[in-house]
């Protein structure tokens, strides 16, 4: 129980707060302190018929015995389930630079994310873009390359692409990003998940890997190189695969992870495994960051509806994580 994790209850109208409650009824040996308006998280409780009993987090005081210790943060404007609204945007950054704060500070081991409305964030306004909480904690702890990588179902999937238009993805899948993002698997699914020689199987990009360069060039002229560069760190990359077999037992068996080019070309396949039981890690950061591996589903917040399962599986893998 020494190790305390903030969870941030992200979008006030999505079914961030409601899957919070659901911290109080769970075992998961770590300390949760939940970020986010007590009033709303009250709120939302009743609408759920639930009485969780919320307690003002305290530091150096002990974890109550029962109920959600909750690090109030009080909501710019009043929020209504299910109509998520740009005026709360700087609320849910703020629940995001605490918990951050609070890394820094040592008074929480890790963080876990409830889902936050991207483009909800950028319709309030902010100077610059706001692709996601992997970029924004990226930028806010001044690291340069982090990975998005969602684990479930047993498989895990990192991406050498994540929030930007399919148009952009080729330009992206340089020899350079591949080694860097490559490493970063390599290191973090070694010391953050202890596995003593991590195995990659990265997939093209191209349909049946460039089909020897008849369908794109992407998986000879960059992939190759940096798989010959990460073999001779003795890195264990593979590939590259045509990403519509690489996802077969008999091609993943013996592996770690997957590398993917881009967003959709992996993480539906992750989904269709593992959907509400998943995790999302965000790999080369200086702390650790996991969430839910879902959206803001506004449609059912205040409902009952929400599965708590992903939330509670991202606090385990941030608990292992931290205890590793
Ligand atoms: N970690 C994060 O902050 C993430 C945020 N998002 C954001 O969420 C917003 C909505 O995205 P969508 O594509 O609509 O995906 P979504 O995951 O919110 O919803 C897709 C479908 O799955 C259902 N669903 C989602 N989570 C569920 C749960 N826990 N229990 C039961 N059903 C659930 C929804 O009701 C909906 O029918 C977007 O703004 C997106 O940027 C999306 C993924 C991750
Ligand atoms: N599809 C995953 C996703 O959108 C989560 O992004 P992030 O907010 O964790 O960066």
């Amino acid at each position: 129980m020494n190790i305390k994790i903030a969870v941030t209850s992200g979008e006030p109208a999505g079914i961030g707060p409601d899957i919070c409650l659901a911290l109080a009824d769970a075992d998961l040996s770590c300390r949760t302190v939940v970020l986010g308006d007590k009033n709303l998280l009250a709120e939302r409780a009743a609408m759920l018929g639930k009485n969780t009993v919320l307690h003002d987090f305290c530091a150096g005081a002990p974890a109550p015995a029962q109920g959600l210790e909750v690090l109030h943060l009080p909501l710019d404007t009043p929020c209504t389930a299910g109509k998520p609204d740009p005026r709360n945007a700087e609320y849910v950054l703020r629940l995001l630079d605490r918990a951050h704060q609070g890394i820094a500070s040592g008074e929480f081991a890790g963080m876990v994310t409830a889902p936050v409305h991207k483009g909800i964030i950028n319709e309030a306004g902010r100077a610059a873009f706001f692709s996601g909480h992997t970029e924004y904690l990226a930028e806010k702890s001044g690291t340069e390359q982090v990975v998005m990588m969602l684990a479930g179902g047993g498989l895990r999937v990192a991406l050498l692409t994540t929030h930007l238009p399919l148009k952009d993805v080729a330009a992206q899948i340089t020899r350079e990003r591949i080694v860097r993002i490559a490493r970063i698997v390599h290191a973090d699914l070694r010391d953050k998940f202890g596995i003593a020689a991590p195995r990659i199987l990265l997939a093209g990009l191209n349909p049946h890997a460039g089909e020897n360069g008849h369908l794109g060039r992407e998986e000879i002229d960059e992939m190759l190189p940096a798989l010959a560069q990460l073999q001779g760190e003795s890195i264990d990359i593979r590939g590259p695969y045509p990403a519509d077999t690489l996802f077969q037992p008999f091609m993943l068996d013996g592996a770690d992870a997957v590398l993917a080019a881009y967003h959709d070309q992996g993480l539906p396949v992750l989904k269709y495994a593992s959907f509400g039981r998943g995790a999302n890690i965000t790999l080369g950061l200086p702390f650790v960051r996991t969430s839910v591996d879902h959206g803001t589903a506004a449609d059912l917040a205040g409902t009952g509806r929400a599965d708590a399962g992903s939330l509670l599986e991202a606090v385990r893998v941030a608990r292992a994580m931290c205890g590793n």
